[in-house]
């Protein structure tokens, strides 16, 4: 059900040459995923994974996909573009951008440990030292300017005290970008969406971190945020697990010592990342796309992750 563009073994035989990869020998579709065409493909230089864009076009991909290929070169563990003789990553099949990127081995770890919350923590600094130097620019598309705009297309859907919970949070969180300790906070291309399940292990080894297509230049803090938001709670009830949460603090900081202005802006920046994602939840709930088939994700996750954030402190960042 998730490819859209259909790509048999004869179209990627056609397709492949440029790319040195030598002959192609089997293509299988990915089931997962909602946005692309996904496929890995068997090759006689190895195993690698095929992508169709299905929504981005040929002038938004380069960020995502150099991006990816600055990251590889620098060792952060991500799937690593594949480009033809002519250098070009980004070539079209059947019509649509396409993408050859290095297989992560493994699985996604969607019951955490401690261990792997640390090894996240340790790659996502790594991740965002590495991403200082890269030269495009593109904003986080889901920051504030779109909280903005969203948050008025939602907010009539709810009742009373969730409009209200969404009025007092975007007051908030304008104060809090608007204040000297935000303009102090580091920022860079950020990945915007580590969820358990855009990250793989081998066992209890990280093999790579991958799904680039939310990221943009924001705080590092609010990347951390929206990572532990997701990998360092009770799926329940939304609550920190305070083990697993000083665990990835702890790696991180060892890479990526935080600054003085990073620990005042933590607590505001857990719920900001909270708060995206209520806001892209919403959204995709009441106001679904045309060609939408999959059931959206609950917003009430993120509403209670919102609400304990707001009446929880969380553990300091060191
Ligand atoms: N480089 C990779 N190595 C190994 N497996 C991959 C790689 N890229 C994607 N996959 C597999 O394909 C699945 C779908 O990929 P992905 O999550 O990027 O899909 P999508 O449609 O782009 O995004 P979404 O997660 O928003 O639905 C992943 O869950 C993973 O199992
Ligand atoms: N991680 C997002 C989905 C978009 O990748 C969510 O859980 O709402």
């Amino acid at each position: 059900m998730a490819v859209f563009t259909p790509v048999t073994l004869d179209d990627l035989i056609q397709w492949i040459p440029p790319f040195s990869l030598g002959k192609a020998l089997a293509i299988r579709g990915i089931s997962s995923g909602i946005e692309n065409s996904n496929f890995f493909i068997d090759t006689e230089r190895g195993e690698y994974v095929l992508t169709v864009f299905e929504n981005l076009s040929f002038e938004q991909l380069p960020f995502y996909l150099e991006l990816m290929r600055h990251l590889a070169q620098r060792g952060v563990l991500v799937p690593a573009p594949i480009a033809n003789q002519q250098d070009q990553i980004i070539n079209p099949l059947h019509g649509k951008p396409a993408a050859i990127v290095t297989k992560l081995e493994g699985d996604c770890q969607m019951a955490p440990a401690p261990v792997h919350c640390a090894a996240v923590g340790a790659m996502l600094a790594k991740m965002h030292l590495a991403a200082q130097d890269f030269s495009i620019r593109q904003p986080n598309l889901r920051g504030l300017p779109w909280w903005r705009e969203t948050a008025p297309v939602v907010r009539p859907y709810l009742p009373a005290d969730g409009q209200q919970l969404l009025r007092d949070e975007m007051a908030f969180q304008e104060a809090f970008a608007a204040s000297d300790t935000y303009r102090q906070l580091p920022n860079g291309p950020v990945h915007a969406d580590l969820f358990r399940n855009n990250v793989m292990f081998n066992g209890n080894q990280l093999s790579g971190f991958f799904d680039f297509y939310f990221a943009g230049c924001d705080t590092w803090l609010f990347d951390l945020a929206v990572t532990v938001n997701d990998w360092c709670i009770d799926l329940a009830t939304g609550k920190l697990d305070i083990a697993r949460v000083r665990a990835m603090l702890d790696a991180y900081h060892a890479v990526r010592p935080f600054s003085v202005a990073e620990q005042a802006a933590w607590q505001p920046m857990l719920r900001a990342g909270a708060l995206r994602f209520w806001l892209s939840r919403l959204y995709d709930f009441y106001l679904p796309r045309a060609a939408e088939m999959l059931t959206p994700h609950d917003p009430g996750h993120f509403e209670r992750i919102l609400r304990q954030r707001v009446a929880h402190p969380a553990p300091n960042l060191y």
